[in-house]
């Protein structure tokens, strides 16, 4: 839930009684028993519960940490984890099911499994963790639920499934409660396993703060960072967020797709269509090794100059309007808020290409080919066949090619939120934009290294298409030599200023009163 909206909680205590307060301030640990159960729970232990022999009850030295009870309705898959995961937390917990004796061994036995009525009477805070078709069945309870809080946990199975969210639906059947809309992006399994770092954040939302604020320290107490996500009218987009499948990536990932189409099928014509049609020669076994790694690279290095040209595009814009206060057209926007995706992709695709171009040498048409060119050699008489411009090249490009993906490593590390949280902005921003941006240069001499002099070289040319290489250096080096004028002293100084606030033209003419007391036409003017 990386980057969702929303505000993190102030954890207040005013309301909730003394008792339950403490334990409810952040980082309050868990107590001993529950701490103890919680590390050897596992997966297996869902049935058998853990705390029978440690349950929280007659043990002089435990008492529960929070003392406050929340209730838990239905006992599927997401009520058993939420009932461990708060028994853990040193929560009293009573579940109300419509067969408590059926389903009482699958809980703690520090739980109370009892019927739905019984089990409302004894809390304030109730978790409905059955599906919102099933909420109609609970209407029964409406008088008992009056005055108390519900959170509701549900998902849908298709984006804005129905007109209304489930959290609106359940609060319009039980008008006399407060829904709080929240923990439905945790799995039951993150529950039970305890929050790591990636699904932390349980996103909350409700149109009574109190009641907001009484569920985002419940979360806090389990181990969750609960997001405020304001009031009821974001419930939607919260059940929305769990059907979403990497919405950032999509994008980056169809250019990425587009790019390997177009390269893939100049290189089939090139490589195997062309020999076929003129030299009637099969060079289908190419496909897999070959055209593919003469693909990836492609791709790889036009999706790593589409990493900075955002950039440069955006400074232009920046020196063009002399501001940096207006606001980039949404394409811009959107590029430059994917460029993190996009260059991943091009790291994956470079990496795939280093390991593609090492296995070169061991294919078996490699060592044919070998062997007929020695064979051939020897036949003609031809002993020394070293090309040293040749020799060169090869270790030049090689080299070059090794270092380009050792560049392009090192970001890819920076991009993790663990290593990126570790670095002040100005490191990480040395890194992506000059060290990309090194990467990207270093890239292009692994380019021209290998590609050489083949782009002036008739036979390179198949029906004549130029060499692949040679169209992948268009949008690169538009960025570096785009870089390379920004970084002239006067560009530079002036694209700093206005990145320090600096605006052409931003000033007021007014006129100033003469000593005479009549107004001079003369005109001064500041930067406001
Ligand atoms: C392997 C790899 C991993 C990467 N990982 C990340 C990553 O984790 N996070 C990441 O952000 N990038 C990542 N990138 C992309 C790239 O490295 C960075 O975005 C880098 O900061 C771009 O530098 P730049 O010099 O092009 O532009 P910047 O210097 O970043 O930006 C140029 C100017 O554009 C404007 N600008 C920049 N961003 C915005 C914006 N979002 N909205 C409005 N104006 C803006 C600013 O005025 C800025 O001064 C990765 C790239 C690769 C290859
Ligand atoms: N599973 C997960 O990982 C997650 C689930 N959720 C949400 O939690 C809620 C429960 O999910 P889950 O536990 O997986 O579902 P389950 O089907 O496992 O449990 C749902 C519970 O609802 C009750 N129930 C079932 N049928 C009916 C019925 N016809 N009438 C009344 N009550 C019924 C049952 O409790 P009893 O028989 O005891 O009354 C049952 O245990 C859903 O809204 C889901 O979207 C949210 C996030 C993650
Ligand atoms: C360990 C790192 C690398 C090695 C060993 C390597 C090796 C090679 C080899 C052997 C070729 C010739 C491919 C062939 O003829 O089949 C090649 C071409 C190429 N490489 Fe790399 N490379 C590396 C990294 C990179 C990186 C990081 C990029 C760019 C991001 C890149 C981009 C290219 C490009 C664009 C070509 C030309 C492809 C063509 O037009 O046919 N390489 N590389
Ligand atoms: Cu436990
Ligand atoms: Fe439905």
């Amino acid at each position: 839930m990386r980057g969702a909206r929303g505000k993190s909680f102030p954890v207040a205590t005013g309301h909730v009684r003394a008792d339950a307060a403490n334990s409810l301030a952040p980082g309050n640990p868990p107590p001993e028993t529950a701490r103890v159960c919680c590390s050897r729970m596992s997966r297996g232990d869902m049935a058998k519960p853990l705390l029978g022999h440690g349950s929280t009850e007659g043990d002089p030295g435990v008492t529960p940490a929070s003392g406050r009870t929340i209730g838990v309705l239905g006992s599927g898959d997401f009520a058993r984890s939420l009932a461990i995961r708060l028994v853990c937390s040193g929560f009293k917990v009573v579940v109300g099911s419509r067969n408590p004796k059926r389903k009482a061994s699958l809980f703690p036995s520090a739980a109370e499994v009892t019927f739905q009525a019984e089990a409302v009477k004894k809390t304030d805070v109730i978790f409905v963790a059955v599906f919102r078709e099933h909420y109609s069945t609970l209407c029964d309870l409406a008088d008992v639920l009056a005055g108390k809080i519900l959170v509701d946990v549900s998902n849908n199975t298709e984006i804005n499934h129905h007109k209304e969210s489930n959290a609106e639906y359940l609060a319009s059947l039980f008008p006399a409660s407060t829904v709080v809309k929240g923990f439905n992006v945790v799995s039951a399994w993150t529950l039970q396993s305890g929050a790591r770092d990636g699904n932390k954040q349980v996103l909350i939302c409700s149109n009574n703060q109190e009641a907001k604020r009484t569920v985002a320290e419940i979360a806090q107490v389990m181990g969750f960072t609960p997001v405020d996500m304001g009031c009821m009218s974001s419930a939607c987009e919260i059940e929305n967020i769990p059907l979403r499948l990497l919405p950032a990536w999509k994008i980056p990932i169809f250019l990425a797709l587009g790019l390997f189409l177009c390269f893939f099928t100049y290189n089939l014509i090139r490589q195997v269509i062309h020999p076929f049609i003129r030299e009637q020669k099969n060079k289908l076994y190419k496909i897999p090794i070959e055209v593919v790694n003469t693909t990836l690279p492609c791709v790889s290095y036009v999706l790593l100059s589409l990493v900075y040209l955002p950039g440069v595009l955006a400074a232009c814009s920046q020196l063009y309007y002399g501001t940096k206060y207006r606001r980039f057209p949404d394409w811009l926007d959107q590029w430059l808020q994917h460029r993190k995706q996009i260059g991943l992709l091009s790291f994956f695709c470079a990496a795939l290409h280093a390991v593609y171009s090492l296995c070169l040498p061991m294919r078996r048409s490699h060592r044919y080919l070998l062997i007929e060119t020695a064979v051939k050699q020897a036949v003609e008489k031809k002993m020394n066949i070293w090309v040293e411009e040749e020799v060169w090249r090869m270790e030049i490009y090689i080299s070059v090619g090794i270092i380009a993906l050792g560049l392009l490593s090192l970001l890819a590390i920076t991009s993790l939120p663990s290593i990126a949280n570790s670095l002040n902005w100005r490191e990480f921003s040395f890194i992506q934009s000059s060290l990309g941006f090194i990467a990207l240069v270093v890239s292009t001499l692994h380019t021209l290294t290998y590609g050489w002099s083949r782009a002036f070289d008739e036979n390179q040319y198949k029906f004549y298409l130029p060499p692949t290489y040679t169209l992948t250096l268009l949008v690169p080096c538009t960025v570096i030599i785009a870089k390379v004028i920004f970084s002239l002293p006067c560009i530079r100084h002036r694209l700093l200023r206005i990145r320090r606030g600096w605006e052409k033209g931003r000033y007021v003419k007014f006129v100033l009163p003469s000593a005479t007391g009549e107004y001079s036409s003369g005109e001064t003017s500041s930067n406001v």
